[in-house]
């Protein structure tokens, strides 16, 4: 018998036991091959989660969180304890916006980036991106360059989790503006280099490519 069950990827209860019964094999959560491959969606889409679910057997998964961790914002140190409490304790988590490092590490261990959206965020800063400092644009297109390059030479297997961003209005800001438009070239960039694209929409992974 088949039943199709969509969850709320924000309910922890429904997560942990939809992993629990993925790990005994009595659910099928839509599964990616080996090599590399691209999730997209929205926020609370269920993108890390199902990207997380591909991995769930590997006892040993190189988590790399691109995000700041700042120890002051109380909320945010709340959801990271979420995130690192959901993840099997086995995996190790790494963070860094070093990519390439990562990708050509000669490591069996697959790779899971969480996520390309932060990743970029911190480069635009680092250049200074939102106060038009010479050469940002240049210092993020080596950046995108060396990443797709990593991505196309690695021999680990990788997903990449990113935010599917500018479906709304244009935004009110310039820096607004500037980070939709990088965020879609970088992902335009991504989804050309990786084996297979995804995308995630209320909890729905689809393979697209
Ligand atoms: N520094 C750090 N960041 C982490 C760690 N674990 C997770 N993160 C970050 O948490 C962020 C994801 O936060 P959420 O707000 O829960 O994700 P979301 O994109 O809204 O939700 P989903 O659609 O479920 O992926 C990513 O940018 C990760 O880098 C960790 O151990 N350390």
């Amino acid at each position: 018998m088949e039943f199709h069950v969509t969850i709320d990827p924000s309910d922890d209860a429904a997560v942990a036991l939809l992993r629990e019964l993925a790990g005994r094999g009595e659910v099928m959560v839509p599964v990616h091959g080996p090599g590399t491959a691209l999730v997209l969606g929205g926020a609370r889409s269920g993108k890390s989660f199902w990207a997380e679910s591909q991995l769930a057997d590997a006892a040993d998964v190189e988590y790399v969180a691109t995000s700041y961790y700042d120890p002051d914002d109380a909320e945010w140190v709340e959801r990271i304890r979420l995130h690192r409490e959901r993840r099997p304790s086995s995996w190790r988590t790494t963070e860094t916006v070093d990519l390439p490092a990562v990708l050509a590490a000669d490591d069996p261990a697959p790779v899971l980036v969480d996520c390309l959206a932060v990743w970029l965020d911190r480069v635009l800063f680092d250049a200074d991106a939102w106060n038009d400092a010479p050469g940002w644009r240049e210092g993020l297109r080596s950046k995108v360059d060396a990443l797709v390059n990593a991505i196309r030479t690695t021999r680990r297997d990788a997903i990449f989790v990113t935010n599917e961003v500018g479906l709304g209005i244009v935004p009110a800001t310039p820096g607004g503006r500037l980070y939709r438009d990088e965020l879609g070239r970088l992902n335009v960039a991504v989804a050309a280099a990786v084996d297979e694209v995804w995308t995630c929409t209320a909890g729905i992974a689809r393979r697209i490519r």
